[in-house]
Protein backbone atom coordinates (compact mmCIF):
# COMPACT_ATOMS: atom_id res chain seq x y z
CA UNK A 1 0.00 0.00 0.00
CA UNK A 2 1.29 3.41 -0.57
CA UNK A 3 2.23 6.30 1.72
CA UNK A 4 3.11 9.79 1.96
CA UNK A 5 6.27 10.39 3.24
CA UNK A 6 7.08 14.05 4.76
CA UNK A 7 10.09 15.98 5.75
CA UNK A 8 8.35 19.03 7.46
CA UNK A 9 9.51 22.63 8.85
CA UNK A 10 9.14 23.88 5.31
CA UNK A 11 6.82 27.57 5.21
CA UNK A 12 4.74 27.31 2.61
CA UNK A 13 4.29 29.87 -0.44
CA UNK A 14 2.46 30.10 -3.85
CA UNK A 15 -0.68 29.28 -5.56
CA UNK A 16 -2.59 25.90 -5.58
CA UNK A 17 -5.47 24.77 -8.06
CA UNK A 18 -8.49 23.90 -6.66
CA UNK A 19 -10.13 20.55 -8.05
CA UNK A 20 -14.18 20.35 -8.29
CA UNK A 21 -15.84 19.45 -5.35
CA UNK A 22 -16.31 15.33 -4.69
CA UNK A 23 -19.55 15.94 -2.75
CA UNK A 24 -20.92 17.89 -5.45
CA UNK A 25 -19.56 15.59 -8.30
CA UNK A 26 -20.88 12.66 -6.51
CA UNK A 27 -24.47 14.19 -6.75
CA UNK A 28 -24.36 16.04 -9.97
CA UNK A 29 -23.09 12.06 -11.40
CA UNK A 30 -26.50 10.43 -10.52
CA UNK A 31 -28.57 13.21 -12.47
CA UNK A 32 -27.02 10.97 -15.47
CA UNK A 33 -29.79 8.46 -14.50
CA UNK A 34 -32.44 11.01 -15.17
CA UNK A 35 -32.34 11.58 -18.90
CA UNK A 36 -32.10 9.51 -21.95
CA UNK A 37 -30.28 12.73 -23.29
CA UNK A 38 -26.09 13.46 -23.04
CA UNK A 39 -25.01 14.61 -19.47
CA UNK A 40 -21.30 16.19 -19.58
CA UNK A 41 -20.09 17.32 -16.36
CA UNK A 42 -16.80 20.06 -16.27
CA UNK A 43 -14.48 20.36 -13.67
CA UNK A 44 -14.71 16.60 -12.52
CA UNK A 45 -12.31 16.30 -10.05
CA UNK A 46 -9.68 13.33 -9.99
CA UNK A 47 -10.69 11.05 -7.37
CA UNK A 48 -10.99 7.45 -6.51
CA UNK A 49 -14.90 8.45 -5.34
CA UNK A 50 -15.38 9.81 -8.84
CA UNK A 51 -14.13 6.63 -10.58
CA UNK A 52 -15.85 4.33 -8.17
CA UNK A 53 -19.01 6.49 -8.53
CA UNK A 54 -18.82 6.22 -12.70
CA UNK A 55 -18.03 2.25 -12.52
CA UNK A 56 -21.48 2.45 -10.18
CA UNK A 57 -23.62 4.14 -13.07
CA UNK A 58 -21.29 1.82 -15.63
CA UNK A 59 -23.21 -1.54 -13.98
CA UNK A 60 -26.56 0.33 -13.70
CA UNK A 61 -25.97 0.57 -17.80
CA UNK A 62 -24.97 4.56 -18.15
CA UNK A 63 -22.12 5.17 -20.31
CA UNK A 64 -19.05 7.68 -18.60
CA UNK A 65 -16.71 8.90 -21.61
CA UNK A 66 -14.19 10.74 -20.47
CA UNK A 67 -13.67 13.88 -22.83
CA UNK A 68 -10.45 15.64 -24.09
CA UNK A 69 -10.35 19.13 -22.56
CA UNK A 70 -11.17 22.46 -24.43
CA UNK A 71 -8.49 24.99 -24.07
CA UNK A 72 -8.43 26.83 -20.61
CA UNK A 73 -10.68 24.07 -18.89
CA UNK A 74 -8.75 22.17 -16.19
CA UNK A 75 -10.38 18.67 -14.35
CA UNK A 76 -11.98 16.28 -15.79
CA UNK A 77 -14.62 16.33 -18.68
CA UNK A 78 -17.20 13.71 -18.90
CA UNK A 79 -20.01 13.07 -20.73
CA UNK A 80 -22.46 10.33 -19.10
CA UNK A 81 -25.24 8.77 -21.29
CA UNK A 82 -28.18 6.62 -19.54
CA UNK A 83 -30.30 5.92 -22.84
CA UNK A 84 -31.81 2.70 -20.99
CA UNK A 85 -31.71 1.64 -17.34
CA UNK A 86 -29.95 -1.68 -17.87
CA UNK A 87 -30.21 -2.61 -13.94
CA UNK A 88 -32.09 -1.14 -11.40
CA UNK A 89 -29.81 -2.99 -8.26
CA UNK A 90 -26.22 -1.45 -6.81
CA UNK A 91 -24.74 -4.61 -5.08
CA UNK A 92 -23.24 -4.43 -2.08
CA UNK A 93 -19.42 -5.04 -3.58
CA UNK A 94 -19.52 -1.35 -4.66
CA UNK A 95 -22.12 0.36 -2.09
CA UNK A 96 -19.21 -0.50 0.17
CA UNK A 97 -16.64 0.89 -1.42
CA UNK A 98 -18.11 4.06 -1.08
CA UNK A 99 -21.21 5.27 0.89
CA UNK A 100 -22.40 8.15 -1.45
CA UNK A 101 -23.43 5.12 -3.63
CA UNK A 102 -27.02 5.66 -1.73
CA UNK A 103 -27.33 7.97 -4.04
CA UNK A 104 -28.42 6.42 -7.00
CA UNK A 105 -31.40 5.22 -5.27
CA UNK A 106 -33.75 8.51 -5.29
CA UNK A 107 -33.13 8.93 -9.13
CA UNK A 108 -33.24 5.60 -10.81
CA UNK A 109 -36.70 5.38 -8.32
CA UNK A 110 -37.43 8.35 -10.57
CA UNK A 111 -36.71 6.91 -13.26
CA UNK A 112 -37.27 3.77 -13.31
CA UNK A 113 -39.99 3.13 -10.95
CA UNK A 114 -37.72 1.26 -8.90
CA UNK A 115 -34.46 1.29 -7.52
CA UNK A 116 -32.71 -1.22 -5.16
CA UNK A 117 -29.20 -0.48 -3.02
CA UNK A 118 -26.99 -2.27 -0.88
CA UNK A 119 -27.59 -0.54 2.58
CA UNK A 120 -24.04 1.29 3.26
CA UNK A 121 -23.59 0.05 7.05
CA UNK A 122 -21.61 2.50 9.29
CA UNK A 123 -18.49 3.48 8.64
CA UNK A 124 -15.19 4.93 10.70
CA UNK A 125 -16.83 8.53 11.28
CA UNK A 126 -19.99 7.00 12.66
CA UNK A 127 -23.25 5.00 12.20
CA UNK A 128 -24.65 7.13 8.96
CA UNK A 129 -27.91 5.31 9.01
CA UNK A 130 -30.07 6.18 6.19
CA UNK A 131 -33.75 6.47 7.68
CA UNK A 132 -33.89 9.68 6.38
CA UNK A 133 -33.72 9.18 3.03
CA UNK A 134 -36.23 6.61 3.08
CA UNK A 135 -39.03 8.29 5.10
CA UNK A 136 -38.67 11.00 2.63
CA UNK A 137 -38.92 9.11 -0.39
CA UNK A 138 -41.82 7.27 1.30
CA UNK A 139 -43.49 11.10 1.69
CA UNK A 140 -43.08 11.67 -2.25
CA UNK A 141 -44.79 8.41 -2.33
CA UNK A 142 -42.13 5.45 -2.80
CA UNK A 143 -43.00 2.00 -1.52
CA UNK A 144 -39.87 0.63 0.78
CA UNK A 145 -38.65 -2.74 1.67
CA UNK A 146 -35.79 -3.74 3.34
CA UNK A 147 -34.60 -7.52 2.98
CA UNK A 148 -30.96 -8.84 3.22
CA UNK A 149 -29.16 -6.02 3.61
CA UNK A 150 -30.41 -4.56 0.72
CA UNK A 151 -33.40 -1.34 0.30
CA UNK A 152 -36.11 -1.72 -2.41
CA UNK A 153 -38.01 1.40 -3.27
CA UNK A 154 -40.62 1.49 -5.35
CA UNK A 155 -42.88 4.03 -7.28
CA UNK A 156 -46.21 2.02 -7.03
CA UNK A 157 -48.17 3.36 -10.23
CA UNK A 158 -44.71 3.67 -11.94
CA UNK A 159 -44.12 7.45 -11.20
CA UNK A 160 -43.93 9.11 -7.80
CA UNK A 161 -46.36 11.01 -7.17
CA UNK A 162 -45.16 13.49 -5.04
CA UNK A 163 -45.28 14.76 -1.38
CA UNK A 164 -44.10 16.96 1.27
CA UNK A 165 -41.64 15.87 3.89
CA UNK A 166 -39.89 17.77 7.04
CA UNK A 167 -36.69 16.31 8.04
CA UNK A 168 -36.61 16.33 11.58
CA UNK A 169 -32.61 16.47 11.28
CA UNK A 170 -30.59 18.22 8.32
CA UNK A 171 -29.23 15.64 6.09
CA UNK A 172 -27.11 16.95 2.93
CA UNK A 173 -28.00 12.89 1.33
CA UNK A 174 -31.24 12.82 2.30
CA UNK A 175 -32.07 15.90 0.57
CA UNK A 176 -30.38 15.12 -2.29
CA UNK A 177 -32.04 11.77 -2.47
CA UNK A 178 -35.43 13.55 -2.14
CA UNK A 179 -34.80 16.35 -5.26
CA UNK A 180 -33.30 13.99 -7.74
CA UNK A 181 -36.59 11.98 -6.59
CA UNK A 182 -38.97 14.71 -6.66
CA UNK A 183 -38.27 16.14 -10.10
CA UNK A 184 -39.32 13.58 -12.60
CA UNK A 185 -42.82 13.03 -10.04
CA UNK A 186 -46.35 13.54 -11.20
CA UNK A 187 -47.29 15.93 -8.82
CA UNK A 188 -45.88 19.16 -6.61
CA UNK A 189 -43.28 18.06 -3.57
CA UNK A 190 -42.21 20.59 -0.56
CA UNK A 191 -39.26 19.78 1.45
CA UNK A 192 -38.69 21.34 4.86
CA UNK A 193 -35.36 22.00 7.06
CA UNK A 194 -33.78 20.61 3.91
CA UNK A 195 -29.59 21.09 3.83
CA UNK A 196 -28.54 24.04 2.48
CA UNK A 197 -25.22 22.90 1.21
CA UNK A 198 -23.88 24.76 -1.51
CA UNK A 199 -23.17 21.59 -2.91
CA UNK A 200 -27.10 21.16 -2.93
CA UNK A 201 -27.75 24.62 -4.60
CA UNK A 202 -25.43 23.22 -7.25
CA UNK A 203 -27.44 19.82 -7.45
CA UNK A 204 -30.44 22.11 -8.11
CA UNK A 205 -28.80 24.21 -10.36
CA UNK A 206 -28.16 21.36 -12.69
CA UNK A 207 -31.33 19.83 -12.45
CA UNK A 208 -32.95 23.03 -13.65
CA UNK A 209 -30.41 23.24 -16.32
CA UNK A 210 -31.76 20.20 -17.43
CA UNK A 211 -35.34 21.13 -17.04
CA UNK A 212 -36.42 20.66 -13.38
CA UNK A 213 -38.71 23.12 -11.79
CA UNK A 214 -37.06 24.18 -8.57
CA UNK A 215 -37.66 26.89 -6.07
CA UNK A 216 -35.68 28.29 -2.71
CA UNK A 217 -32.54 26.97 -4.15
CA UNK A 218 -29.97 27.83 -1.39
CA UNK A 219 -32.86 27.96 1.37
CA UNK A 220 -34.21 25.58 3.66
CA UNK A 221 -37.42 25.17 1.99
CA UNK A 222 -37.77 23.30 -1.32
CA UNK A 223 -41.11 23.63 -3.70
CA UNK A 224 -40.25 21.08 -6.61
CA UNK A 225 -42.89 20.83 -9.41
CA UNK A 226 -42.18 17.39 -11.20
CA UNK A 227 -41.98 17.43 -14.71
CA UNK A 228 -42.20 14.83 -17.16
CA UNK A 229 -38.88 14.54 -19.06
CA UNK A 230 -35.21 16.00 -17.73
CA UNK A 231 -32.92 16.91 -20.73
CA UNK A 232 -29.10 16.82 -20.78
CA UNK A 233 -26.74 19.97 -20.39
CA UNK A 234 -22.87 20.70 -20.16
CA UNK A 235 -22.58 21.93 -16.38
CA UNK A 236 -19.59 22.32 -14.43
CA UNK A 237 -18.86 21.18 -10.82
CA UNK A 238 -18.24 24.13 -8.12
CA UNK A 239 -15.18 24.66 -6.70
CA UNK A 240 -14.24 22.18 -3.38
CA UNK A 241 -14.24 24.48 -0.42
CA UNK A 242 -13.12 21.58 1.66
CA UNK A 243 -10.27 21.06 -0.42
CA UNK A 244 -9.48 24.64 -0.60
CA UNK A 245 -10.07 25.29 3.69
CA UNK A 246 -7.55 22.08 4.34
CA UNK A 247 -5.16 24.48 2.10
CA UNK A 248 -5.73 27.56 3.78
CA UNK A 249 -5.16 25.44 7.12
CA UNK A 250 -1.63 24.63 5.54
CA UNK A 251 -0.77 27.96 5.24
CA UNK A 252 -1.29 28.35 8.71
CA UNK A 253 0.44 25.80 10.51
CA UNK A 254 3.69 26.58 7.92
CA UNK A 255 2.94 30.02 8.69
CA UNK A 256 2.68 30.41 5.14
CA UNK A 257 0.52 32.10 2.39
CA UNK A 258 -0.60 30.44 -0.28
CA UNK A 259 -3.12 31.65 -3.15
CA UNK A 260 -6.36 29.21 -3.43
CA UNK A 261 -7.19 29.71 -7.00
CA UNK A 262 -10.38 28.76 -8.12
CA UNK A 263 -11.99 28.46 -4.71
CA UNK A 264 -15.01 30.44 -3.93
CA UNK A 265 -14.88 32.53 -1.09
CA UNK A 266 -18.64 33.39 -0.96
CA UNK A 267 -19.33 29.12 0.08
CA UNK A 268 -16.68 29.69 2.36
CA UNK A 269 -17.52 31.99 5.16
CA UNK A 270 -18.01 29.89 8.07
CA UNK A 271 -14.22 28.75 7.50
CA UNK A 272 -12.55 32.10 6.20
CA UNK A 273 -14.10 33.44 9.82
CA UNK A 274 -12.40 30.87 11.65
CA UNK A 275 -9.06 31.63 9.72
CA UNK A 276 -9.34 35.05 10.42
CA UNK A 277 -10.21 34.25 13.89
CA UNK A 278 -6.98 32.53 14.22
CA UNK A 279 -4.89 35.72 13.06
CA UNK A 280 -5.05 34.38 9.15
CA UNK A 281 -5.19 37.12 7.08
CA UNK A 282 -7.50 36.35 4.06
CA UNK A 283 -7.39 39.01 0.83
CA UNK A 284 -9.62 38.25 -2.25
CA UNK A 285 -7.89 37.72 -5.28
CA UNK A 286 -9.24 38.13 -9.28
CA UNK A 287 -9.60 34.60 -8.93
CA UNK A 288 -10.23 33.01 -5.18
CA UNK A 289 -8.11 34.20 -1.99
CA UNK A 290 -4.96 33.94 -0.86
CA UNK A 291 -4.66 33.08 2.97
CA UNK A 292 -1.09 34.24 5.19
CA UNK A 293 -0.20 33.51 8.28
CA UNK A 294 1.55 36.89 9.35
CA UNK A 295 1.55 36.10 13.80
CA UNK A 296 1.16 33.55 15.83
CA UNK A 297 -1.89 30.98 15.55
CA UNK A 298 -4.87 32.36 18.19
CA UNK A 299 -6.61 29.60 19.86
CA UNK A 300 -10.45 29.30 18.66
CA UNK A 301 -13.73 27.52 19.79
CA UNK A 302 -15.52 26.15 16.92
CA UNK A 303 -18.59 23.82 17.09
CA UNK A 304 -19.22 21.64 13.56
CA UNK A 305 -23.34 22.51 12.20
CA UNK A 306 -24.77 22.25 8.63
CA UNK A 307 -24.37 24.87 6.11
CA UNK A 308 -23.81 27.91 7.18
CA UNK A 309 -22.54 26.75 9.80
CA UNK A 310 -18.76 25.51 10.39
CA UNK A 311 -18.67 22.07 8.27
CA UNK A 312 -17.59 18.67 9.92
CA UNK A 313 -15.31 18.01 6.86
CA UNK A 314 -13.20 21.05 8.49
CA UNK A 315 -12.71 19.87 11.67
CA UNK A 316 -9.49 17.49 11.79
CA UNK A 317 -7.58 20.00 9.48
CA UNK A 318 -8.54 23.04 11.83
CA UNK A 319 -7.69 20.54 15.20
CA UNK A 320 -4.33 19.70 13.28
CA UNK A 321 -3.61 23.30 12.67
CA UNK A 322 -4.57 24.62 16.69
CA UNK A 323 -2.20 21.96 18.00
CA UNK A 324 0.57 25.05 17.31
CA UNK A 325 -2.02 28.15 18.68
CA UNK A 326 -0.95 29.71 21.24
CA UNK A 327 -3.43 28.47 23.76
CA UNK A 328 -6.27 26.74 23.93
CA UNK A 329 -8.63 25.37 21.56
CA UNK A 330 -12.28 24.22 21.93
CA UNK A 331 -13.79 21.71 19.38
CA UNK A 332 -17.30 20.16 19.77
CA UNK A 333 -18.63 18.01 16.94
CA UNK A 334 -22.39 17.91 16.39
CA UNK A 335 -22.67 15.98 13.18
CA UNK A 336 -20.75 12.45 13.54
CA UNK A 337 -20.54 10.84 16.81
CA UNK A 338 -16.59 9.27 16.18
CA UNK A 339 -14.65 11.99 14.11
CA UNK A 340 -11.74 12.53 16.73
CA UNK A 341 -9.89 9.34 14.94
CA UNK A 342 -7.06 11.75 14.77
CA UNK A 343 -6.87 12.55 18.11
CA UNK A 344 -4.36 9.51 19.15
CA UNK A 345 -2.71 9.88 15.77
CA UNK A 346 -1.94 13.48 16.32
CA UNK A 347 -0.70 12.70 19.99
CA UNK A 348 1.79 10.73 18.63
CA UNK A 349 3.31 13.52 17.09
CA UNK A 350 3.50 15.37 20.05
CA UNK A 351 -0.15 17.14 20.37
CA UNK A 352 -2.15 17.84 23.62
CA UNK A 353 -5.18 16.98 23.03
CA UNK A 354 -8.25 16.02 25.52
CA UNK A 355 -11.44 14.23 24.00
CA UNK A 356 -14.26 13.51 26.49
CA UNK A 357 -17.59 12.90 24.18
CA UNK A 358 -18.14 14.87 21.44
CA UNK A 359 -16.00 18.13 22.78
CA UNK A 360 -12.04 18.19 22.29
CA UNK A 361 -9.71 20.68 24.40
CA UNK A 362 -6.53 21.42 21.91
CA UNK A 363 -3.54 22.68 24.71
CA UNK A 364 -1.62 24.13 21.94
CA UNK A 365 2.25 23.23 21.93
CA UNK A 366 5.61 24.84 20.94
CA UNK A 367 6.35 22.31 17.85
CA UNK A 368 5.19 18.80 16.62
CA UNK A 369 7.35 16.19 15.64
CA UNK A 370 7.35 13.17 12.85
CA UNK A 371 6.20 9.89 12.98
CA UNK A 372 4.59 7.04 11.15
CA UNK A 373 1.10 7.47 11.47
CA UNK A 374 -2.71 6.54 9.92
CA UNK A 375 -5.93 7.16 9.93
CA UNK A 376 -9.20 5.54 9.43
CA UNK A 377 -10.84 7.79 7.32
CA UNK A 378 -10.32 10.52 4.66
CA UNK A 379 -10.39 14.10 6.77
CA UNK A 380 -8.44 12.55 9.30
CA UNK A 381 -5.89 11.63 7.20
CA UNK A 382 -5.58 15.34 5.77
CA UNK A 383 -5.19 16.46 9.73
CA UNK A 384 -1.87 14.42 9.66
CA UNK A 385 -0.59 15.42 6.56
CA UNK A 386 -0.98 19.10 7.90
CA UNK A 387 0.35 17.91 10.96
CA UNK A 388 3.62 16.49 9.28
CA UNK A 389 4.07 19.64 6.84
CA UNK A 390 5.00 21.40 10.39
CA UNK A 391 6.55 18.96 12.41
CA UNK A 392 9.87 18.22 12.50
CA UNK A 393 11.68 15.30 11.00
CA UNK A 394 10.09 12.83 9.17
CA UNK A 395 5.84 12.22 8.97
CA UNK A 396 4.89 8.65 6.81
CA UNK A 397 1.14 8.95 6.53
CA UNK A 398 -0.18 4.91 6.08
CA UNK A 399 -3.31 3.84 4.28
CA UNK A 400 -3.24 6.88 1.21
CA UNK A 401 -6.34 5.35 0.00
CA UNK A 402 -8.20 7.47 2.31
CA UNK A 403 -6.62 11.05 0.70
CA UNK A 404 -7.18 9.82 -2.89
CA UNK A 405 -10.88 10.00 -2.17
CA UNK A 406 -10.63 13.30 -1.74
CA UNK A 407 -7.68 15.38 -2.58
CA UNK A 408 -6.44 15.21 -6.29
CA UNK A 409 -2.76 15.44 -7.04
CA UNK A 410 -2.18 16.29 -3.31
CA UNK A 411 1.69 15.59 -3.15
CA UNK A 412 1.98 17.59 -6.67
CA UNK A 413 0.08 20.97 -5.20
CA UNK A 414 1.84 21.00 -2.04
CA UNK A 415 5.06 20.44 -3.84
CA UNK A 416 4.43 23.28 -5.72
CA UNK A 417 4.38 25.65 -2.81
CA UNK A 418 7.67 24.14 -1.34
CA UNK A 419 6.14 21.31 0.72
CA UNK A 420 8.68 18.10 0.76
CA UNK A 421 6.37 15.49 0.21
CA UNK A 422 6.22 12.43 -1.70
CA UNK A 423 4.23 9.44 -2.80
CA UNK A 424 6.12 6.13 -1.68
CA UNK A 425 4.78 2.96 -3.64
CA UNK A 426 4.56 0.17 -1.76
CA UNK A 427 6.49 -2.73 -3.56
C1 LIG B 1 -20.80 12.66 -0.20
C2 LIG B 1 -21.16 13.75 0.74
O1 LIG B 1 -21.72 14.76 0.36
N1 LIG B 1 -20.77 13.60 2.01
C3 LIG B 1 -21.04 14.64 2.96
C4 LIG B 1 -22.44 14.50 3.50
O2 LIG B 1 -22.57 13.21 4.06
P1 LIG B 1 -24.02 12.64 4.40
O3 LIG B 1 -24.97 13.08 3.38
O4 LIG B 1 -23.86 11.19 4.64
O5 LIG B 1 -24.30 13.36 5.77
P2 LIG B 1 -25.69 13.81 6.38
O6 LIG B 1 -25.84 15.29 6.21
O7 LIG B 1 -26.75 12.94 5.82
O8 LIG B 1 -25.50 13.47 7.92
C5 LIG B 1 -25.78 14.42 8.93
C6 LIG B 1 -26.24 13.72 10.19
O9 LIG B 1 -27.52 13.13 9.95
C7 LIG B 1 -27.51 11.76 10.32
N2 LIG B 1 -28.42 11.04 9.40
C8 LIG B 1 -28.26 11.19 8.06
C9 LIG B 1 -29.07 10.53 7.18
C10 LIG B 1 -30.10 9.70 7.71
O10 LIG B 1 -30.88 9.07 6.98
N3 LIG B 1 -30.22 9.57 9.07
C11 LIG B 1 -29.40 10.24 9.93
O11 LIG B 1 -29.55 10.12 11.14
C12 LIG B 1 -26.04 11.35 10.15
O12 LIG B 1 -25.73 10.18 10.86
C13 LIG B 1 -25.32 12.57 10.63
O13 LIG B 1 -25.28 12.55 12.03
O14 LIG B 1 -22.69 15.51 4.46
C14 LIG B 1 -21.84 15.40 5.62
C15 LIG B 1 -22.26 16.48 6.60
O15 LIG B 1 -22.00 17.73 6.08
C16 LIG B 1 -20.38 15.53 5.20
O16 LIG B 1 -19.56 15.26 6.31
C17 LIG B 1 -20.04 14.54 4.10
O17 LIG B 1 -18.76 14.85 3.57
C1 LIG C 1 -17.20 12.32 5.19
C2 LIG C 1 -16.83 12.65 3.96
O1 LIG C 1 -17.25 12.06 2.83
P1 LIG C 1 -18.24 10.81 2.60
O2 LIG C 1 -19.61 11.27 2.96
O3 LIG C 1 -18.11 10.59 1.13
O4 LIG C 1 -17.74 9.70 3.46
C3 LIG C 1 -15.90 13.78 3.70
O5 LIG C 1 -15.80 14.22 2.55
O6 LIG C 1 -15.24 14.25 4.64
Amino acid sequence: MDSIRITGGKRLEGKIPISGAKNSALTLLPCALLTEEKLTLTNLPRLADVDNFSHLLNELGASTKVAALKKGEIGRRMTLEADEIASTVAPYDMVRKMRASILVLGPMLARAGESTVSLPGGCAIGDRPIDLHLEALKALGAEIELAAGYVKASAPKGRLPGGDYSFPVVSVGATENAVMAAVLATGSSQLFNAAREPEIVDLCNLLVAMGAKIEGIGSSHLTIDGVEGLNGCTYAVMPDRIEAGSYACAAGITGGSIELVGARPSDMLAITNALAAAGLVIEMTHNGMKVTADKPLRPLAISTAPYPGFPTDMQAQFMAMLCLAQGESFLEETIFENRYMHVPELRRMGASIDVRGRSAIVHGVAGLTGAQVMATDLRASMSLVLAGLAAEGETEVLRVYHLDRGYERLEEKLSAVGAKIERVSAT
